[in-house]
Protein backbone atom coordinates (compact mmCIF):
# COMPACT_ATOMS: atom_id res chain seq x y z
CA UNK A 1 0.00 0.00 0.00
CA UNK A 2 1.56 3.36 -0.97
CA UNK A 3 2.36 6.30 1.50
CA UNK A 4 -0.51 8.24 -0.14
CA UNK A 5 -3.08 5.58 0.81
CA UNK A 6 -2.85 7.22 4.10
CA UNK A 7 -5.29 10.07 3.49
CA UNK A 8 -7.97 7.55 2.01
CA UNK A 9 -7.71 5.53 4.77
CA UNK A 10 -8.46 7.98 7.43
CA UNK A 11 -11.50 9.08 5.14
CA UNK A 12 -12.56 5.18 4.97
CA UNK A 13 -12.55 4.90 8.38
CA UNK A 14 -14.84 7.88 9.24
CA UNK A 15 -17.39 7.41 6.38
CA UNK A 16 -18.14 3.19 7.31
CA UNK A 17 -21.29 3.16 8.90
CA UNK A 18 -19.30 1.13 11.93
CA UNK A 19 -17.53 1.73 14.91
CA UNK A 20 -13.81 0.98 14.20
CA UNK A 21 -11.09 0.38 17.03
CA UNK A 22 -7.42 -0.49 16.76
CA UNK A 23 -4.94 -0.76 19.41
CA UNK A 24 -1.25 -1.50 19.44
CA UNK A 25 0.66 -4.91 20.86
CA UNK A 26 0.48 -3.23 24.43
CA UNK A 27 -3.62 -2.57 24.13
CA UNK A 28 -3.44 1.14 23.50
CA UNK A 29 -5.53 2.91 21.27
CA UNK A 30 -4.05 3.47 17.94
CA UNK A 31 -7.72 4.38 16.03
CA UNK A 32 -10.55 5.49 16.88
CA UNK A 33 -13.47 6.67 14.45
CA UNK A 34 -16.33 8.96 14.51
CA UNK A 35 -19.01 6.25 15.06
CA UNK A 36 -17.05 4.64 17.81
CA UNK A 37 -17.37 8.54 19.31
CA UNK A 38 -20.97 8.41 18.75
CA UNK A 39 -21.88 4.73 19.79
CA UNK A 40 -19.44 5.48 22.95
CA UNK A 41 -19.60 8.98 24.00
CA UNK A 42 -15.81 8.93 23.94
CA UNK A 43 -13.95 11.42 21.50
CA UNK A 44 -11.15 10.40 19.63
CA UNK A 45 -8.40 12.58 21.49
CA UNK A 46 -9.36 11.35 24.54
CA UNK A 47 -8.86 8.20 24.27
CA UNK A 48 -5.75 7.69 21.65
CA UNK A 49 -2.81 6.10 22.72
CA UNK A 50 -4.58 5.81 26.27
CA UNK A 51 -5.18 1.80 27.38
CA UNK A 52 -8.44 1.04 26.49
CA UNK A 53 -9.25 -1.04 28.93
CA UNK A 54 -9.34 2.38 30.99
CA UNK A 55 -12.20 2.93 29.50
CA UNK A 56 -14.23 -0.58 29.38
CA UNK A 57 -14.67 -3.34 31.85
CA UNK A 58 -11.94 -5.93 30.99
CA UNK A 59 -14.94 -8.84 30.23
CA UNK A 60 -16.25 -6.93 27.15
CA UNK A 61 -12.86 -6.40 25.44
CA UNK A 62 -13.31 -8.35 22.80
CA UNK A 63 -10.32 -6.75 20.49
CA UNK A 64 -8.26 -7.14 23.75
CA UNK A 65 -9.24 -11.21 23.48
CA UNK A 66 -8.61 -11.39 20.08
CA UNK A 67 -4.90 -9.97 20.79
CA UNK A 68 -4.52 -12.59 23.18
CA UNK A 69 -5.48 -15.24 21.36
CA UNK A 70 -4.73 -14.57 17.94
CA UNK A 71 -7.80 -15.84 16.61
CA UNK A 72 -10.10 -13.52 14.77
CA UNK A 73 -13.71 -13.41 15.37
CA UNK A 74 -16.71 -12.98 13.21
CA UNK A 75 -20.25 -11.72 13.86
CA UNK A 76 -20.02 -12.15 17.35
CA UNK A 77 -23.33 -10.91 19.20
CA UNK A 78 -22.11 -8.30 22.42
CA UNK A 79 -23.76 -6.04 24.43
CA UNK A 80 -20.80 -3.57 25.40
CA UNK A 81 -23.31 -1.19 27.91
CA UNK A 82 -26.57 -2.74 29.40
CA UNK A 83 -28.49 -0.97 26.17
CA UNK A 84 -26.28 -1.71 23.08
CA UNK A 85 -27.04 -4.40 21.15
CA UNK A 86 -23.71 -4.99 18.50
CA UNK A 87 -22.28 -7.22 16.51
CA UNK A 88 -18.14 -7.41 16.40
CA UNK A 89 -15.39 -8.72 14.06
CA UNK A 90 -11.88 -8.36 15.31
CA UNK A 91 -8.77 -9.67 14.07
CA UNK A 92 -5.13 -9.36 14.69
CA UNK A 93 -3.12 -8.10 12.52
CA UNK A 94 0.40 -9.68 12.04
CA UNK A 95 3.63 -7.92 10.06
CA UNK A 96 6.25 -10.52 8.81
CA UNK A 97 5.10 -12.78 11.21
CA UNK A 98 4.91 -10.46 14.59
CA UNK A 99 1.88 -9.23 16.08
CA UNK A 100 1.49 -5.53 15.38
CA UNK A 101 -2.24 -5.18 17.48
CA UNK A 102 -6.05 -6.07 16.53
CA UNK A 103 -8.73 -4.00 14.78
CA UNK A 104 -12.30 -4.23 15.56
CA UNK A 105 -15.45 -2.67 13.52
CA UNK A 106 -18.49 -3.03 15.55
CA UNK A 107 -21.86 -2.66 14.29
CA UNK A 108 -24.46 -0.95 16.08
CA UNK A 109 -27.84 -3.37 15.93
CA UNK A 110 -29.52 -2.11 18.70
CA UNK A 111 -32.29 -0.71 16.72
CA UNK A 112 -32.88 -3.68 14.99
CA UNK A 113 -33.03 -5.46 18.47
CA UNK A 114 -35.70 -3.29 19.49
CA UNK A 115 -37.82 -3.73 16.45
CA UNK A 116 -37.61 -7.56 17.29
CA UNK A 117 -38.89 -7.33 20.30
CA UNK A 118 -41.81 -4.91 19.34
CA UNK A 119 -42.40 -7.18 16.84
CA UNK A 120 -42.32 -9.76 19.56
CA UNK A 121 -44.85 -8.03 21.60
CA UNK A 122 -47.15 -7.25 18.64
CA UNK A 123 -47.70 -10.97 17.78
CA UNK A 124 -48.26 -12.17 21.20
CA UNK A 125 -50.70 -9.21 21.37
CA UNK A 126 -51.95 -10.42 17.76
CA UNK A 127 -52.33 -14.23 19.05
CA UNK A 128 -54.10 -12.99 21.99
CA UNK A 129 -56.65 -10.78 19.84
CA UNK A 130 -57.18 -13.71 17.57
CA UNK A 131 -57.99 -16.13 20.56
CA UNK A 132 -60.31 -13.20 22.04
CA UNK A 133 -62.24 -13.00 18.52
CA UNK A 134 -62.55 -16.86 17.86
CA UNK A 135 -63.75 -16.95 21.46
CA UNK A 136 -66.63 -15.54 20.82
CA UNK A 137 -68.17 -18.26 19.11
CA UNK A 138 -68.85 -21.24 20.74
CA UNK A 139 -65.74 -23.45 19.92
CA UNK A 140 -62.98 -21.18 21.82
CA UNK A 141 -64.81 -20.24 24.42
CA UNK A 142 -62.62 -22.17 27.01
CA UNK A 143 -59.09 -20.96 25.49
CA UNK A 144 -58.29 -18.12 27.33
CA UNK A 145 -58.79 -20.14 30.72
CA UNK A 146 -55.05 -20.72 31.43
CA UNK A 147 -53.60 -24.13 32.90
CA UNK A 148 -52.69 -27.19 31.76
CA UNK A 149 -52.66 -29.31 35.08
CA UNK A 150 -55.06 -32.46 34.89
CA UNK A 151 -57.21 -30.76 37.42
CA UNK A 152 -58.11 -27.59 35.53
CA UNK A 153 -58.41 -30.06 32.45
CA UNK A 154 -61.24 -32.10 34.25
CA UNK A 155 -62.73 -28.92 35.02
CA UNK A 156 -62.68 -27.69 31.55
CA UNK A 157 -63.74 -30.67 29.97
CA UNK A 158 -66.93 -31.10 32.51
CA UNK A 159 -67.71 -27.67 31.73
CA UNK A 160 -67.70 -27.81 28.05
CA UNK A 161 -70.24 -30.56 28.13
CA UNK A 162 -72.25 -29.21 30.61
CA UNK A 163 -72.62 -25.46 28.38
CA UNK A 164 -74.27 -27.62 25.62
CA UNK A 165 -77.49 -28.51 27.92
CA UNK A 166 -79.61 -25.67 29.42
CA UNK A 167 -78.79 -27.46 33.19
CA UNK A 168 -78.44 -25.12 35.79
CA UNK A 169 -74.82 -25.42 37.81
CA UNK A 170 -73.41 -24.72 40.42
CA UNK A 171 -70.12 -23.43 40.30
CA UNK A 172 -67.99 -23.84 43.41
CA UNK A 173 -64.15 -22.93 44.60
CA UNK A 174 -62.39 -20.58 46.97
CA UNK A 175 -62.18 -16.98 46.24
CA UNK A 176 -60.39 -15.70 43.51
CA UNK A 177 -59.78 -19.29 41.61
CA UNK A 178 -61.77 -18.37 37.87
CA UNK A 179 -65.94 -19.07 38.95
CA UNK A 180 -66.75 -16.35 37.17
CA UNK A 181 -64.41 -16.74 34.40
CA UNK A 182 -65.31 -20.37 33.90
CA UNK A 183 -69.78 -18.80 33.82
CA UNK A 184 -68.74 -16.66 31.07
CA UNK A 185 -67.00 -19.65 29.28
CA UNK A 186 -70.23 -21.90 29.68
CA UNK A 187 -72.54 -19.00 28.66
CA UNK A 188 -70.17 -18.38 25.68
CA UNK A 189 -70.15 -22.31 24.32
CA UNK A 190 -73.64 -22.83 24.98
CA UNK A 191 -76.78 -22.33 23.07
CA UNK A 192 -77.29 -19.21 24.71
CA UNK A 193 -74.14 -17.00 23.70
CA UNK A 194 -75.67 -14.62 21.13
CA UNK A 195 -78.12 -13.41 24.23
CA UNK A 196 -76.57 -11.55 27.22
CA UNK A 197 -74.92 -12.21 29.94
CA UNK A 198 -75.77 -11.04 33.33
CA UNK A 199 -74.28 -11.17 36.50
CA UNK A 200 -76.24 -10.36 40.19
CA UNK A 201 -73.85 -10.52 43.11
CA UNK A 202 -76.08 -11.88 46.27
CA UNK A 203 -73.95 -10.70 48.82
CA UNK A 204 -73.51 -7.50 47.38
CA UNK A 205 -77.25 -6.00 47.09
CA UNK A 206 -78.75 -4.68 50.48
CA UNK A 207 -81.65 -7.73 51.08
CA UNK A 208 -84.48 -4.97 50.21
CA UNK A 209 -83.24 -4.53 46.76
CA UNK A 210 -82.67 -7.76 45.97
CA UNK A 211 -86.01 -8.43 44.62
CA UNK A 212 -86.56 -4.89 42.44
CA UNK A 213 -83.28 -5.86 41.24
CA UNK A 214 -83.86 -9.56 39.91
CA UNK A 215 -87.53 -9.17 39.58
CA UNK A 216 -87.92 -5.70 38.19
CA UNK A 217 -90.84 -2.77 38.88
CA UNK A 218 -93.46 -1.89 37.00
CA UNK A 219 -93.42 2.13 36.93
CA UNK A 220 -94.52 4.02 39.71
CA UNK A 221 -94.78 0.37 41.66
CA UNK A 222 -93.27 2.18 44.98
CA UNK A 223 -92.19 5.52 46.25
CA UNK A 224 -88.40 6.33 45.11
CA UNK A 225 -88.73 3.59 42.10
CA UNK A 226 -87.09 4.73 38.41
CA UNK A 227 -90.32 6.58 37.18
CA UNK A 228 -89.87 4.32 33.60
CA UNK A 229 -89.99 1.15 36.32
CA UNK A 230 -86.85 -1.29 35.62
CA UNK A 231 -87.15 -4.61 33.88
CA UNK A 232 -84.79 -6.71 36.19
CA UNK A 233 -81.83 -8.94 35.41
CA UNK A 234 -84.41 -11.45 34.80
CA UNK A 235 -85.94 -10.37 31.95
CA UNK A 236 -82.62 -8.11 31.06
CA UNK A 237 -80.82 -12.09 30.67
CA UNK A 238 -83.72 -13.02 28.44
CA UNK A 239 -82.62 -15.95 26.13
CA UNK A 240 -79.32 -15.45 27.84
CA UNK A 241 -77.55 -16.49 31.18
CA UNK A 242 -78.19 -15.34 34.48
CA UNK A 243 -74.64 -15.75 36.79
CA UNK A 244 -75.93 -15.78 40.12
CA UNK A 245 -72.71 -15.15 42.07
CA UNK A 246 -71.93 -15.83 45.67
CA UNK A 247 -75.69 -17.43 46.42
CA UNK A 248 -74.65 -18.78 49.38
CA UNK A 249 -74.82 -15.28 51.14
CA UNK A 250 -78.61 -15.00 50.08
CA UNK A 251 -81.05 -14.40 53.18
CA UNK A 252 -83.42 -17.21 54.00
CA UNK A 253 -86.31 -15.56 52.96
CA UNK A 254 -84.78 -14.54 49.43
CA UNK A 255 -83.85 -17.97 49.25
CA UNK A 256 -87.80 -18.82 48.70
CA UNK A 257 -88.55 -16.06 46.49
CA UNK A 258 -85.76 -17.52 44.22
CA UNK A 259 -86.93 -20.89 44.75
CA UNK A 260 -90.32 -20.10 43.35
CA UNK A 261 -88.90 -18.82 40.28
CA UNK A 262 -86.67 -21.91 39.55
CA UNK A 263 -90.10 -24.49 40.09
CA UNK A 264 -92.09 -22.40 38.31
CA UNK A 265 -90.48 -21.12 35.42
CA UNK A 266 -91.93 -17.57 35.84
CA UNK A 267 -92.06 -14.37 38.12
CA UNK A 268 -93.77 -11.29 38.77
CA UNK A 269 -92.04 -8.27 38.71
CA UNK A 270 -92.99 -5.85 41.76
CA UNK A 271 -96.67 -3.69 41.03
CA UNK A 272 -96.72 -5.99 37.88
CA UNK A 273 -100.05 -8.63 37.32
CA UNK A 274 -98.77 -10.95 34.18
CA UNK A 275 -96.50 -13.47 34.81
CA UNK A 276 -93.28 -13.47 32.70
CA UNK A 277 -91.48 -16.50 31.93
CA UNK A 278 -88.14 -17.78 32.82
CA UNK A 279 -86.04 -17.32 29.64
CA UNK A 280 -82.59 -17.53 31.09
CA UNK A 281 -79.72 -20.20 31.63
CA UNK A 282 -79.39 -19.97 35.47
CA UNK A 283 -75.24 -20.47 36.49
CA UNK A 284 -74.49 -19.61 40.34
CA UNK A 285 -71.50 -19.69 41.89
CA UNK A 286 -70.21 -19.52 45.40
CA UNK A 287 -66.80 -20.14 48.12
CA UNK A 288 -68.99 -21.20 50.64
CA UNK A 289 -69.63 -24.86 51.42
CA UNK A 290 -73.82 -25.02 51.57
CA UNK A 291 -73.74 -28.12 52.29
CA UNK A 292 -72.37 -27.26 55.69
CA UNK A 293 -75.08 -24.59 55.10
CA UNK A 294 -77.53 -26.56 54.99
CA UNK A 295 -76.65 -28.57 57.98
CA UNK A 296 -76.61 -25.24 59.93
CA UNK A 297 -80.34 -24.67 58.57
CA UNK A 298 -78.91 -21.25 56.62
CA UNK A 299 -79.44 -22.69 53.42
CA UNK A 300 -82.40 -24.37 52.08
CA UNK A 301 -81.94 -27.88 50.53
CA UNK A 302 -84.72 -27.63 48.20
CA UNK A 303 -83.06 -24.31 46.37
CA UNK A 304 -79.66 -26.39 46.55
CA UNK A 305 -81.09 -29.36 44.69
CA UNK A 306 -82.62 -27.22 41.97
CA UNK A 307 -79.26 -25.12 41.50
CA UNK A 308 -76.73 -28.22 42.31
CA UNK A 309 -78.39 -30.36 39.09
CA UNK A 310 -74.76 -30.31 37.81
CA UNK A 311 -71.87 -29.04 40.20
CA UNK A 312 -68.36 -27.80 38.82
CA UNK A 313 -65.70 -27.57 41.31
CA UNK A 314 -62.52 -25.00 40.14
CA UNK A 315 -59.60 -26.26 42.34
CA UNK A 316 -57.74 -23.86 43.74
CA UNK A 317 -54.32 -22.78 42.46
CA UNK A 318 -52.02 -24.62 45.30
CA UNK A 319 -53.48 -27.93 44.41
CA UNK A 320 -52.11 -27.39 40.59
CA UNK A 321 -48.70 -25.52 41.23
CA UNK A 322 -47.81 -27.26 37.75
CA UNK A 323 -49.87 -24.35 36.39
CA UNK A 324 -48.25 -21.73 38.09
CA UNK A 325 -44.93 -21.35 35.39
CA UNK A 326 -47.29 -20.52 32.17
CA UNK A 327 -49.81 -19.18 34.01
CA UNK A 328 -47.25 -16.28 35.05
CA UNK A 329 -45.74 -16.15 31.79
CA UNK A 330 -48.82 -15.62 29.98
CA UNK A 331 -49.74 -12.76 32.78
CA UNK A 332 -46.32 -11.68 32.33
CA UNK A 333 -46.71 -10.88 28.41
CA UNK A 334 -50.02 -9.38 29.11
CA UNK A 335 -49.59 -6.35 31.69
CA UNK A 336 -45.76 -6.03 29.88
CA UNK A 337 -48.20 -5.44 27.04
CA UNK A 338 -50.70 -3.06 28.86
CA UNK A 339 -47.79 -1.15 30.57
CA UNK A 340 -45.82 -0.70 27.15
CA UNK A 341 -42.70 -2.62 28.78
CA UNK A 342 -41.16 -4.88 27.35
CA UNK A 343 -41.67 -8.33 28.30
CA UNK A 344 -39.49 -9.39 31.46
CA UNK A 345 -38.23 -13.04 32.31
CA UNK A 346 -38.78 -14.62 35.22
CA UNK A 347 -35.38 -15.53 37.49
CA UNK A 348 -35.31 -19.09 38.75
CA UNK A 349 -35.58 -17.89 42.12
CA UNK A 350 -39.01 -15.75 41.92
CA UNK A 351 -40.76 -18.77 40.04
CA UNK A 352 -39.29 -21.00 43.28
CA UNK A 353 -40.76 -18.15 45.59
CA UNK A 354 -44.11 -18.83 43.42
CA UNK A 355 -44.38 -22.10 43.19
CA UNK A 356 -44.08 -22.59 46.89
CA UNK A 357 -46.32 -19.77 48.16
CA UNK A 358 -49.89 -20.65 48.97
CA UNK A 359 -51.38 -18.30 47.07
CA UNK A 360 -54.99 -18.01 49.52
CA UNK A 361 -56.24 -15.42 47.28
CA UNK A 362 -55.98 -17.94 43.74
CA UNK A 363 -55.56 -16.79 40.25
CA UNK A 364 -57.01 -13.55 41.64
CA UNK A 365 -53.85 -12.99 43.95
CA UNK A 366 -51.63 -14.15 41.06
CA UNK A 367 -52.60 -11.37 39.01
CA UNK A 368 -51.98 -8.61 41.10
CA UNK A 369 -48.87 -10.37 41.92
CA UNK A 370 -47.36 -10.78 38.70
CA UNK A 371 -48.92 -6.63 38.00
CA UNK A 372 -46.85 -5.36 40.29
CA UNK A 373 -43.67 -7.16 39.27
CA UNK A 374 -43.84 -6.39 36.03
CA UNK A 375 -44.56 -2.31 37.10
CA UNK A 376 -41.69 -2.47 40.06
CA UNK A 377 -39.13 -4.88 37.95
CA UNK A 378 -36.04 -2.45 37.08
CA UNK A 379 -34.43 -4.26 33.97
CA UNK A 380 -35.59 -7.29 32.36
CA UNK A 381 -35.60 -9.78 34.54
CA UNK A 382 -38.21 -10.47 37.54
CA UNK A 383 -36.23 -10.66 40.81
CA UNK A 384 -37.56 -12.73 44.43
CA UNK A 385 -37.82 -8.89 45.98
CA UNK A 386 -40.12 -7.72 43.03
CA UNK A 387 -42.94 -10.13 43.84
CA UNK A 388 -43.59 -8.83 47.29
CA UNK A 389 -44.11 -12.12 48.90
CA UNK A 390 -42.59 -13.89 51.55
CA UNK A 391 -39.57 -15.92 50.69
CA UNK A 392 -40.06 -19.50 50.60
CA UNK A 393 -38.81 -19.88 54.46
CA UNK A 394 -40.73 -17.63 55.80
CA UNK A 395 -44.41 -18.66 54.31
CA UNK A 396 -45.39 -20.17 57.30
CA UNK A 397 -45.89 -24.01 58.05
CA UNK A 398 -43.84 -26.28 55.65
CA UNK A 399 -45.27 -26.55 52.35
CA UNK A 400 -43.21 -29.75 52.12
CA UNK A 401 -44.47 -33.19 53.30
CA UNK A 402 -41.57 -35.23 55.30
CA UNK A 403 -42.14 -38.07 52.63
CA UNK A 404 -40.98 -35.62 49.60
CA UNK A 405 -39.43 -32.99 51.68
CA UNK A 406 -36.57 -31.51 48.67
CA UNK A 407 -34.92 -28.67 50.26
CA UNK A 408 -33.93 -25.80 48.54
CA UNK A 409 -30.59 -26.41 47.23
CA UNK A 410 -31.67 -29.63 45.83
CA UNK A 411 -30.13 -30.12 42.81
CA UNK A 412 -32.75 -31.99 40.79
CA UNK A 413 -34.98 -28.98 41.55
CA UNK A 414 -33.17 -26.06 41.00
CA UNK A 415 -32.28 -27.44 37.19
CA UNK A 416 -36.54 -28.09 37.20
CA UNK A 417 -36.93 -23.97 37.95
CA UNK A 418 -33.97 -23.26 35.92
CA UNK A 419 -35.79 -25.07 32.54
CA UNK A 420 -38.53 -23.79 33.11
CA UNK A 421 -37.52 -20.12 33.49
CA UNK A 422 -35.55 -20.66 30.32
CA UNK A 423 -38.22 -22.10 28.42
CA UNK A 424 -40.80 -18.77 29.69
CA UNK A 425 -43.08 -21.15 31.56
CA UNK A 426 -43.46 -23.92 27.86
CA UNK A 427 -43.59 -27.17 29.73
CA UNK A 428 -42.67 -29.15 26.44
CA UNK A 429 -39.75 -27.00 26.10
CA UNK A 430 -38.67 -27.22 29.51
CA UNK A 431 -38.75 -31.02 29.17
CA UNK A 432 -36.76 -31.01 26.02
CA UNK A 433 -34.03 -29.09 27.95
CA UNK A 434 -34.12 -31.67 30.65
CA UNK A 435 -34.30 -34.17 28.17
CA UNK A 436 -37.20 -35.81 30.06
CA UNK A 437 -41.17 -36.56 29.00
CA UNK A 438 -43.88 -33.86 29.32
CA UNK A 439 -45.51 -36.35 32.15
CA UNK A 440 -42.31 -37.17 33.94
CA UNK A 441 -41.89 -33.18 34.48
CA UNK A 442 -45.53 -32.73 35.25
CA UNK A 443 -45.25 -35.53 37.63
CA UNK A 444 -42.01 -33.36 39.13
CA UNK A 445 -44.03 -30.28 39.38
CA UNK A 446 -46.78 -32.02 41.53
CA UNK A 447 -43.88 -32.87 43.71
CA UNK A 448 -42.27 -29.56 44.42
CA UNK A 449 -45.79 -28.14 44.31
CA UNK A 450 -46.09 -27.70 47.89
CA UNK A 451 -48.60 -29.65 50.40
CA UNK A 452 -49.59 -32.17 47.60
N1 LIG B 1 -57.25 -20.28 34.65
C1 LIG B 1 -57.15 -18.94 34.56
N2 LIG B 1 -56.36 -18.42 33.62
C2 LIG B 1 -56.21 -17.07 33.56
N3 LIG B 1 -56.79 -16.18 34.36
C3 LIG B 1 -57.59 -16.66 35.30
C4 LIG B 1 -57.83 -18.06 35.45
N4 LIG B 1 -58.67 -18.25 36.47
C5 LIG B 1 -58.96 -17.02 36.94
N5 LIG B 1 -58.32 -16.06 36.25
C6 LIG B 1 -58.38 -14.62 36.51
O1 LIG B 1 -58.34 -14.43 37.93
C7 LIG B 1 -59.23 -13.41 38.34
C8 LIG B 1 -60.25 -13.98 39.31
O2 LIG B 1 -61.15 -14.84 38.63
P1 LIG B 1 -62.74 -14.85 38.89
O3 LIG B 1 -63.25 -13.46 39.16
O4 LIG B 1 -63.37 -15.61 37.81
O5 LIG B 1 -62.73 -15.66 40.27
P2 LIG B 1 -63.94 -16.06 41.19
O6 LIG B 1 -63.69 -17.45 41.59
O7 LIG B 1 -65.23 -15.74 40.52
O8 LIG B 1 -63.70 -15.11 42.44
P3 LIG B 1 -64.73 -14.69 43.62
O9 LIG B 1 -65.17 -15.95 44.31
O10 LIG B 1 -63.89 -13.83 44.51
O11 LIG B 1 -65.85 -13.97 42.94
C9 LIG B 1 -59.86 -12.87 37.07
O12 LIG B 1 -59.13 -11.74 36.67
C10 LIG B 1 -59.70 -14.01 36.08
O13 LIG B 1 -59.67 -13.53 34.76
Amino acid sequence: MSQDSVPYLRALLDIVPVAVTGVDVRGLVTHWNAVATELYGIPENEILGRPLRDFFRQDDLIVLTVLETGQPVYRSYHRPRGDRHVLINARPIFQNGELLGAVASEQDITQLINLYNDLTTANFNLERLEKAVKSHGPSGAFDHIQGESPAIKEAIRMAQKVALTDATVLITGESGVGKELFARAIHAASPYHQGPFVALNCGAIPAALFESELFGYERGAFTGAEPKGNPGKLTLAKRGTLFLDEIGDLALDLQVKLLRVLQEQSYYRLGGTAPLRLEARILAATNRSLEEMMKRGSFRRDLYFRLNVISLRIPPLRQRPEDIPAITEFLMQQFAFQYGKPAPRLSPAALNVLMEYDWPGNLRELRNVVERAVILSEGDTILPADLALPPPDETGPPHFSPASAPDREDPEKQRLLQALSQAKGNKSQAARILGITRATLYSRLQRYGHSL
